[in-house]
């Protein structure tokens, strides 16, 4: 499916484009196409020797198997990965990529991972696979944070794209704290809804046993901080999906090329 910018984000990232147009004869790539491209293009950043957040989703699952590649071919060695869910943790398995945990790694070089949205300022939306927790824990702790996306991930504000902005609680007395965090967000328009399995409708549980409550806005929330920390102050939260101020670089790529951004 092609897709475009919108507005700011097509100044924004035109400016940083670092490969040219395609010319009429290129075909459109497809969403997973570009994640491909993105992910590919963050591993450049992975060094022998490196201990690294490995991320969960569609985006993430290339970049592993691109670590994988490298390291069946002797082009990297000595990587350590710290993975993000038990899905990541299988995929990685699988690829022979010796892993560990923040025990044992409590500082990470790396870590590379998609995003459900990201803001002009690079504040993220994650966890729609549900591992916001274990992805926040990892990526709180790593020296650089590359996060992959396509395009269709840029946001205008964070809650901008209609979609679901996750949250971590406990299953005590769900149907009570999706009420509080509903209200917390009233001018908003929020609506909170319980996620569940498509598979058989009973609750979706989390790597960590929890349930998840996906908080639909209809306005821009405002003071993101603010925002998190309010959530957080409610007893039977244990994590909110906005990532505020974790990136350190955004690669996204496009029908356009690929844009490479670090944070100053
Ligand atoms: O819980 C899931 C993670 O936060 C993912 O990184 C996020 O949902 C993006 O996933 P995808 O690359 O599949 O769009």
């Amino acid at each position: 499916m092609a897709m475009a910018y919108l507005g700011s984000k097509k100044a924004n990232s035109a400016a940083l484009m670092s490969s040219p147009s395609p010319s009429p004869h290129q075909r459109i790539l497809t969403q997973d196409e570009l994640k491909k491209i993105a992910a590919y293009k963050a591993v450049e950043f992975v060094e022998s020797g490196m201990v690294l957040g490995l991320g969960t989703g569609s985006t993430a699952k290339h970049a592993i198997d691109r670590i994988g590649e490298l390291l069946q071919q002797g082009k990297l060695s000595n990587i350590v990965g710290i993975p993000t869910s038990t899905m990541t943790h299988e995929q990685a398995l699988s690829l022979g990529i010796p892993l560990s945990d923040l025990d044992n790694h409590p500082v990470l070089d790396l870590a590379i991972d998609g995003a459900d949205e990201v803001d002009p300022d690079m504040n993220l939306v994650k966890g729609r696979g549900g591992s916001l927790l274990r992805e926040k824990m990892i990526e709180g702790c790593c020296k650089k944070f590359v996060v992959i996306v396509d395009e269709s991930k840029l946001v205008d504000y964070v809650g901008g794209s209609g979609l679901a902005m996750p949250v971590e609680i406990v299953p005590f007395c769900w149907k009570f704290t999706a009420q509080k965090l509903q209200s917390l967000f009233e001018e908003a328009g929020c609506v909170a809804k319980l996620r569940t399995s498509p598979e058989n409708g009973k609750p979706f549980v989390t790597d960590n046993g929890n349930f998840i409550i996906d908080l639909y806005f209809k306005k821009d929330i405002g003071d993101l901080k603010a925002a998190g920390d309010a959530i957080l102050r409610l007893a039977g939260v244990v994590e909110h999906g906005m990532f505020l101020d974790m990136a350190t670089t955004l690669i996204v790529a496009g029908e356009l090329g690929v844009t490479v951004r670090h944070k100053c």
